[in-house]
Parts: C-alpha cells; sequence; structure tokens
C-alpha cells in the first residue's frame, strides 16, 4: 500500500519539515554552489530535453532508427562530457554522492560515448544504440529536473516519484543497450585492430583493445549491482524515509 508521503498526499507538518530541510541544505550548500548547481542541472535538463526532442522528430520524420545516431551526436556528445563534472561536484564535495559511485555511472557513459559510439562507425544503426540513447534521455531529463526543482524548493512529487521508479526498469534497458552495442563492435575491432598496439615496438608494450572491451563487458557484472543497489537504498530513503547507513566505498 501506498505511503501517505509516496501517495502525495502528506500533510501539512510533513511539508513544513521538508521546506526546512531544503532551507538547511541550501544553507549547507553556500551561495554559490548553490547559483553554480541550479544552472548546472537546468542547462543539463534543457540539453537532454533538446535530445529527446530530436530523436523524436527524427523519428517521425524518417520512421527509421538508422541515421538518428549521426544526426544528435553533437548534442549527445557535448552533454554527455559536460557530466564529467558530476564528478569534480564529489571531489570538491559540493553535493553528497560518492566519488566512486558518480565515477563509475560518467566513465562508463564517457567509454560508450567516445571509445564505442563514436569512433565505431559501423555500430551506429544498431538497435542497441537507441536502446540505450532513450534509456539516457528519460533518465536524465527527470534526474536533472528533479535536482533543480529541489534547489528551487519546488519539487512536483511526480518528479520525485519518476526519478527514484524509473531507473528500475531503465538501468537494466540502459545496461542492456550498451552491452549490446559493445558486442556488435566486437568483429570490427577484432578485424581491424583498432586502439591496439602490437609487438615489437620500442617501448616493449602492448594492448588490445578487443580484450579491453571484453575485460569491459565482464566488468558490468559486479559494478552494475552495485550502482542498481545503491539507487534502490536512495529509493527508499527518498520516498520511504528509511534511514539507511551506507557503507564507505
Ligand atoms: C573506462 C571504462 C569504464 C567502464 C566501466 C564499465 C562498468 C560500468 C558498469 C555500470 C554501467 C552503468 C551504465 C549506466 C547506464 C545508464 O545510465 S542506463 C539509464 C538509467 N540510469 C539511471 O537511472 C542512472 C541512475 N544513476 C544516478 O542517478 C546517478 O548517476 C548516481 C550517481 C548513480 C546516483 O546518484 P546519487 O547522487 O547517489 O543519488 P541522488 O539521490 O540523485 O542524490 C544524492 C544527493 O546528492 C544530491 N545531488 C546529486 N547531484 C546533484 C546535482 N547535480 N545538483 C544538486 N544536487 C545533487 C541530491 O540532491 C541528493 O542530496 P540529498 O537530498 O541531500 O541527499
Amino acid at each position: 500500500m501506498a505511503s501517505s508521503e509516496e501517495d502525495g498526499t502528506n500533510g501539512g507538518a510533513s511539508e513544513a519539515s521538508e521546506e526546512r530541510e531544503a532551507v538547511g541544505k541550501r544553507r549547507r550548500l553556500g551561495l554559490l554552489a548553490t547559483i553554480w548547481l541550479t544552472f548546472y542541472n537546468i542547462a543539463m535538463t534543457a540539453g537532454w530535453l533538446v535530445l529527446a526532442i530530436a530523436m523524436v522528430r527524427f523519428y517521425m520524420e524518417k520512421g527509421t532508427h538508422k541515421g538518428l545516431y549521426k544526426s544528435i551526436q553533437k548534442t549527445l556528445k557535448f552533454f554527455q562530457t559536460f557530466a564529467l563534472l558530476e564528478i569534480v561536484h564529489c571531489l570538491i564535495g559540493i553535493v553528497p554522492t560518492s566519488v566512486l559511485v558518480a565515477g563509475v555511472q560518467v566513465s562508463s557513459r564517457i567509454f560508450m560515448v567516445w571509445l564505442v559510439t563514436h569512433s565505431i562507425k559501423p555500430i551506429q544503426n544498431e538497435e542497441s544504440v537507441v536502446l540505450f540513447l532513450v534509456a539516457w534521455t528519460v533518465t536524465e531529463i527527470t534526474r536533472y529536473s528533479f535536482y533543480t526543482f529541489s534547489l528551487l524548493d519546488h519539487l512536483p512529487y511526480f518528479i520525485k516519484w519518476a526519478r527514484y521508479n524509473f531507473f528500475i526498469i531503465l538501468y537494466p534497458v540502459g545496461v542492456a543497450g550498451e552491452l549490446l552495442t559493445i558486442y556488435a563492435a566486437l568483429p570490427y575491432v577484432k578485424k581491424t585492430g583498432m586502439f591496439s598496439i602490437r609487438l615489437p615496438n620500442k617501448y616493449n608494450v602492448s594492448f588490445d583493445y578487443y580484450y579491453f572491451l571484453l575485460i569491459t563487458m565482464a566488468s558490468y557484472i559486479p559494478l552494475f549491482p552495485q550502482l542498481y543497489f545503491h539507487m534502490l537504498r536512495q529509493r527508499r530513503k527518498v520516498l520511504h524515509g528509511e534511514v539507511i547507513v551506507e557503507k564507505d566505498d
């Protein structure tokens, strides 16, 4: 059964305590950090919204996903690369997220954008690319608008609900899209030997991108559940008010 807090019918007392919490949070953050984060979150919400509109328009006009990545790649690269700042936010302590959690999340996205989809042209029209693009886009519109409205103290309940429920489906969908895309890239990488360094060479080092991709795919097995369970804990904390003691990373 949904709790009163969850169905949005919580009374004035709970609203007042949320208000007090928000004011306390802003004080802790400091004015400059609050202004910067508000600007950052608005910019990111707008960026991912532009991406969503471009994707819907492309599909409605062309009726196919072929060529979609090419048409949106500049916007995607810009906003996903800009998200590197999230690691900086954690490092300088203006957001409480663990550097490790944000680092894994952001670096896996950067890796997918630059070292897989951008670099390996033959896979850009795979259906799996659409899968992770849609999952990322819906997630980021919800996530950044959640942060923005929270900072402005006007968080609509449905955005809070969406932030802590959509990921249950979107995380596995996004990860499936990413893994299928890397898998589709393997034959091309093996055939071309791209990004690989063969022996002999004057530095006496070798690197095989094909095996690097296989190791990256395998690393999803221990890493993804950690991110997923982290989000489930956040969900229990925010939607159900549970007090969660996080283990040190
Ligand atoms: C070199 C190669 C490396 C390869 C590595 C491969 C392995 C990879 C394995 C895993 C792959 C994952 C791939 C990802 C795919 C997808 O994304 S699919 C789409 C679905 N995705 C999601 O749903 C993403 C969910 N993840 C997140 O939301 C975050 O990225 C997170 C870092 C994992 C969790 O965020 P966290 O900050 O811990 O939780 P929140 O509840 O959102 O926030 C906690 C507090 O922090 C405040 N905060 C955070 N950011 C901001 C901000 N920008 N502005 C303002 N405030 C912020 C937030 O308000 C909370 O504050 P409190 O209320 O005070 O607690």
